[in-house]
C-alpha cells in the first residue's frame, strides 16, 4: 500500500487480559483499505475478543489501534459509527420492532436528532433488505425472523450504515450454505474493507484477500490463503488430519478433511496406518 494511503487498520502489539488470564497476546496486523481480511482459529483463540478491541467494545492493556492512520480513542463514539459497523456473534433481542426499522438503524449515525427518513433513505433501506433476500420479511417482528434471517438483517443494517469498515463476528454461524456464500460475496462487493472471523476454512480461502490465524491469543500466522492454510498449520493449530488441494474455481486452498484420526500431528502419509 502506497506511504500516503493510509491502511485501514494498523494494530501494534495488542494484548488483553480477563479474569488474570491471557487472552491476547502481541497481536499485531495492517489491513490494507478495500481488502478482506479473514480471521481464523479454533474455538477460544481470541477472534472475538480481538474484534471487540477494534470497536473499543474492551480496552486492551497494551497496543495500539489505528483506524485510517488515526488512533481510534481519538475519534468519538458518533465519528465510529459513521466508519465503523460491528455484526456482532450473537443476535441481540429488539422487540417491538420490524425487520425494517432494524435496518433502518443503520441510518441513525448519519441522522440529526429528530431527522426522519428521506426517500433516498427508504430506497437504501428497501435495497439492503432486497440483497441480503428480506425483502418479503420487510414489515415482520424481527423477534419472528429466524436465526439466519436475524443475521442477514443485522448485515443489512451495517449495509445501510454506509462504513468504512465493516467487522463481522462470525457472520455466516446461522446460514444456510447458499446464504454463507451469498452474504460473504455481497459484502466483498461492498468495496470496503471488512474484517470477518470464519470457522470455515473452505469459506474463508474463497472469499478472503489475507487471513489471520489466531491460537490461544497469539497471531500463528498471516497472509493470503495459500501461506496460512498448509496442512502442517491447520494440522498443529486445529488438531486435525487434511490435504489442502488447489479450488477447481478459484484456485485457492480447498481443504479435505480426514475422519477417525486421533489429534495431534497425523498428516495424509499416516493414512494407511490410521484405523479409520
Ligand atoms: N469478558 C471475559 N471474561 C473472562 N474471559 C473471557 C472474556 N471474554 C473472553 N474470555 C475468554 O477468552 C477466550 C477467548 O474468547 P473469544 O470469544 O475471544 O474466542 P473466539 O476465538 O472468538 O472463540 P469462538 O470461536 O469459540 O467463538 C475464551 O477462553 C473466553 O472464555
Amino acid at each position: 500500500m502506497s506511504a500516503d494511503i493510509p491502511s485501514a487498520l494498523n494494530v501494534e502489539h495488542l494484548s488483553w487480559s480477563a479474569d488474570d488470564n491471557q487472552i491476547l497476546s502481541r497481536v499485531s496486523f495492517s489491513q490494507n483499505q478495500g481488502e478482506m481480511l479473514g480471521l481464523i482459529g479454533p474455538n477460544g483463540a481470541g477472534k472475538s475478543s480481538l474484534l471487540r478491541c477494534l470497536y473499543r467494545y474492551i480496552t486492551p492493556e497494551q497496543g495500539n489501534v489505528k483506524l485510517f492512520g488515526r488512533n481510534i480513542n481519538g475519534f468519538s463514539q458518533k465519528q465510529l459509527a459513521t466508519q465503523v459497523a460491528v455484526v456482532q456473534q450473537e443476535t441481540p433481542h429488539y422487540f417491538e420492532m420490524t425487520t425494517e426499522q432494524i435496518v433502518a438503524m443503520g441510518l441513525t449515525p448519519h441522522k440529526g436528532l429528530f431527522e426522519s427518513d428521506s426517500p433516498s433513505d427508504k430506497q437504501d433501506i428497501a435495497d439492503a433488505l432486497t440483497k441480503v433476500g428480506l425483502q418479503l420479511k420487510a414489515k415482520q417482528q424481527y423477534e419472528q425472523l429466524s436465526g439466519g434471517e436475524k443475521q442477514r438483517a443485522l448485515i443489512a443494517r451495517a449495509i445501510v450504515q454506509k462504513p468504512q469498515l465493516l467487522i463481522l463476528d462470525e457472520p455466516t454461524n446461522h446460514l444456510d450454505i447458499r446464504y454463507q456464500i451469498q452474504i460473504l460475496e455481497l459484502v466483498r462487493q461492498l468495496g470496503i474493507s471488512v474484517i470477518a472471523s470464519i470457522h470455515d476454512l473452505n469459506l474463508a480461502s474463497a472469499v478472503c484477500d489475507r487471513l489471520i490465524l489466531l491460537n490461544a491469543g497469539k497471531c500463528i500466522a498471516q497472509g493470503l490463503p495459500d501461506e496460512v492454510l498448509t496442512e502442517a498449520i491447520i494440522g498443529d493449530v486445529f488438531g486435525v488430519c487434511c490435504q489442502v488441494s488447489k479450488h477447481p474455481q478459484h484456485g485457492k486452498p480447498l481443504i479435505t478433511y480426514f475422519y477417525g484420526y486421533q489429534s495431534g500431528g497425523h498428516s495424509k502419509d499416516d493414512e494407511t496406518e490410521a484405523s479409520l
